[in-house]
Order: structure tokens, then C-alpha cells, then sequence
């Protein structure tokens, strides 16, 4: 592989790989080539007919934004702010889980990746690797817990603790999978992630999952994990007692509704992440782009509001920025870097995006957050 290192404007210099996949398509593409059909269609596919996935990218495509030229764009700064922590670039890993489907090294390799280029990640309660391991990797790095709850409540009180212990800086409670979605692509081929083995990184090591739901045996801890991960019960009363637990901030991922963001507030939340999951969870659900705008309106700064959900390029990302997301985080893209060449390939899909991004603000004629969030944008009426 032919290398040339980039000058960012962060000030690291990163290796880029020439002939690494760089545009979403073939990305997909090569990471489609290795993994087996199985983990491949599990990372790929959506719910339902897969509107959702579809409305995220007609989102990002109705989009367009007019650039204003003539400003000084010789140095691009791309800096944001996070619960009092500074990053150099304006992504977070989002949470993904059982990255030992996409290789050996799973989340360690993700979490020296994001050490590296220091951006926020957010490790999943589904890990492969356990929170604890994760944090040894990179003690001093900002990480992120995102939290499935439990039927079994206890065993997620006893996750927050250990989160709180390892040195994660926040809790991300994911609030749009009570159930897992009806996907579609995983049933045609009769594939179960859970069932591969791959998400017990965070379950068998914790005293209450073993006291409660492994009954001793280690073999069981997949009948234990299928038993406890749905969790329909769940509403705004066990925020407030998550709140009460944890001196932490509290996150919500998967708000789309205003009227969920004024409930958050208003239930004390640090931050949302609005979010249709990708389009894993519910189908026939409004692209996540446009459910971004009433959000921050209605949020109004007074927590972060961060987005996910389609952010497949620098311009993507630009654009989420531009309607007043904080930071967006990064999903499938990063999963398939790691498919590929594990650390290194996440590292070179983070660079693309950033590197790209960098181009379209000084393209777009805007050298900072508070300039890219008064760029114009135009909406069309997109049929696909
Ligand atoms: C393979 C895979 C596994 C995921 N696992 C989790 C998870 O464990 N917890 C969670 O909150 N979100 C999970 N997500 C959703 C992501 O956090 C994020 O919302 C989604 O990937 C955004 O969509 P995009 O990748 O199309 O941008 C997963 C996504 C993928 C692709
Ligand atoms: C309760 C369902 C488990 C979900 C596993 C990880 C996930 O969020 C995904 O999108 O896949």
C-alpha cells in the first residue's frame, strides 16, 4: 500500500493510505469482499423495506448550501467543545456493537484508533471487549458508555458503576431499541448477532449479570444476554432514577420528535443525540437530517445536541454542522474501515471524512464551528 502523509489542521500528521476505498460505495463494497455474508448484511442493512436508510440519504441529498467567498480560509479550525473537554475534530465514534464480527482486535482496535486522531468514542453495552479492557487501552482518553438497559435493572446500575470506575466521561442511554428491529436482511439468511458469540464483553464479567442471569454456568451467557435485552419497560420515570445513580452526564440517543427533546430537558438530560439508529430500528421513519432543525430549535444550545445516522462524507458532516448539530457521530463507515485493516483502516476512514470536511469549509468559505453554523441551506423536494 502507498502511503502520504497529510498535514491536518489539528496539527497531527496522519498517514493516509493511497489505495484505501475513500468514497462510501467502495467502501461498502470492499468490506463486502472479506466479511462473511452473514456479519456483512448484519452491518449493511436496515429494518423493515429499509425506508429509513433510504429517507437518511434523500435527507442529506435535499440538502444544498451556498457558499459565501472571499474569506480567509488559510487556516481551518475545527475545534468543539464537549462537557468542558476540547477535540480537535467535530466527530464522536458512535456506539457499535460485537466488532469482533468485523475483526479479532474488535473495539481495542477502535479505541486505539480514536486515541490517536482524539476523537470521543462511545463503546456499546454489546462489546465484544469488556468496558474495562477498552479503558485500559487508552486510560486517558475521552470514551463514552452507551448503555442498552436491562430487564434485569440491576445489571445496568452495575454497568453505569463500572463505567464510573473505568474513567468513562458519560453515559449514552439508547432509548430506540426496546426491541431490536424487524431486519429484514438478518432474517432472509436466518442470521443472529447476538447468538455469534460476540457480545459478551460487557455481560460476563459483571456480578450481577452472573448472579442473575448466568446461574453459574459461562456457557449460558447468550441465553442470559437474549433473556435480558429487551427492555420495552422503559420510560421517562428511569431517567430520573439513572440521573440519581450516576454523576455523570446522561445522553439520549435516538430522539427524533421536538417534543422528546423538551422531555429530556425537562427530565434533566446533559445531551441528545438525534438519531433513527441508521435506520436499524424503526422503518418508514423520517430521515434523521430532518429531524435535526426542530431539534436544535426547540434545544436552543442549552445542551449539546449531537447527530448520527448517514454522515458518509465530509460534506455530510458539513451539513449536519450546519443545521446545528454539535458534533456528528460516525457509524457504519468506521466499521467497514475496520473490516478492512483494522486500526489503520479506521484511522484512514476518520481521516477521509475530517480531510474532507476541512476541504468543504474552506471551500464553503468558512474557517470555524461558529462560521459553518451560519452557512445558508437550501432544501429541494427530492423523489427518489
Ligand atoms: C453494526 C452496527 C451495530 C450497532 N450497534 C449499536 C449499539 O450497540 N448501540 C447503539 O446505541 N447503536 C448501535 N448502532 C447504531 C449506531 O450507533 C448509529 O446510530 C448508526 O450507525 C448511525 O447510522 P450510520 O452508520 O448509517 O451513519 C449500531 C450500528 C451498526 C451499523
Ligand atoms: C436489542 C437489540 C440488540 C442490538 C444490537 C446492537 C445494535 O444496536 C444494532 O443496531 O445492531
Amino acid at each position: 500500500m502507498k502511503t502520504m502523509t497529510i498535514q491536518s489542521k489539528d496539527k497531527e500528521p496522519h498517514e493516509i493510505k493511497q489505495d484505501f476505498p475513500v468514497n462510501f460505495d467502495n467502501l461498502e463494497a470492499k468490506a463486502k469482499e472479506i466479511l462473511p455474508l452473514g456479519n456483512f448484511e448484519y452491518i449493511r442493512g436496515g429494518a423493515g423495506q429499509e425506508q429509513t436508510m433510504r429517507n437518511n440519504r434523500i435527507a442529506f441529498e435535499s440538502y444544498a448550501f451556498i457558499p459565501q467567498l472571499l474569506n480567509d480560509t488559510s487556516s481551518i479550525d475545527t475545534s468543539i467543545s464537549l462537557f468542558g473537554i476540547s477535540f480537535p475534530k467535530p466527530f464522536i465514534f458512535a456506539p457499535v456493537g460485537m466488532n469482533m464480527l468485523e475483526h479479532p482486535d474488535g473495539e481495542l482496535a477502535v479505541i486505539r484508533a480514536a486515541s490517536k486522531l482524539n476523537i470521543p468514542y462511545a463503546l456499546s453495552t454489546v462489546s465484544s471487549y469488556s468496558l474495562e479492557e477498552v479503558a485500559e487501552v487508552a486510560p486517558d482518553h475521552t470514551k463514552f458508555f452507551q448503555l442498552y438497559w436491562s430487564k434485569e435493572e440491576e445489571i445496568s446500575f452495575s454497568m453505569i458503576s463500572r463505567a464510573e470506575a473505568a474513567g468513562y466521561r458519560a453515559i449514552v442511554l439508547t432509548i430506540d431499541t426496546t426491541v431490536s428491529g424487524w431486519r429484514t436482511g438478518d432474517l432472509k439468511i436466518n442470521f443472529s448477532p447476538l447468538s455469534q458469540g460476540f457480545a459478551k464483553g460487557n455481560y460476563v464479567n459483571d456480578p450481577i449479570f452472573r448472579k442473575n442471569l448466568l446461574n453459574g454456568s459461562y456457557e449460558n451467557y447468550i441465553d442470559g444476554i437474549l433473556k435480558n435485552i429487551d427492555h420495552a419497560h422503559l420510560t421517562w420515570a428511569h431517567i430520573e432514577k439513572i440521573k440519581k445513580h450516576t454523576k455523570l452526564p446522561v445522553l439520549l440517543k435516538g430522539i427524533l420528535h421536538p417534543n422528546d427533546a423538551v422531555k429530556a430537558l425537562e427530565s434533566g438530560i446533559d445531551g441528545l443525540i438525534v438519531s433513527n439508529h441508521g435506520g436499524r430500528q424503526l422503518d418508514g421513519v423520517i430521515g434523521s437530517l430532518d429531524a435535526l432543525p426542530n431539534i436544535t430549535k426547540v434545544v436552543n444550545g442549552r445542551v449539546p445536541v449531537l447527530f448520527d445516522s448517514g454522515v458518509y462524507s465530509g460534506v455530510d458532516a458539513f451539513k449536519a454542522l450546519a443545521l446545528g448539530a454539535d458534533a456528528v457521530c460516525i457509524g457504519r463507515p468506521y466499521v467497514y474501515g475496520l473490516a478492512i485493516a483494522g486500526e489503520q483502516g479506521v484511522q484512514n476512514v476518520m481521516m477521509n471524512l475530517y480531510n474532507e470536511l476541512v476541504t468543504t469549509m474552506t471551500l464553503a468559505g468558512t474557517s470555524s464551528m461558529e462560521e459553518l453554523k451560519k452557512v445558508e441551506l437550501v432544501k429541494r423536494n427530492n423523489q427518489m
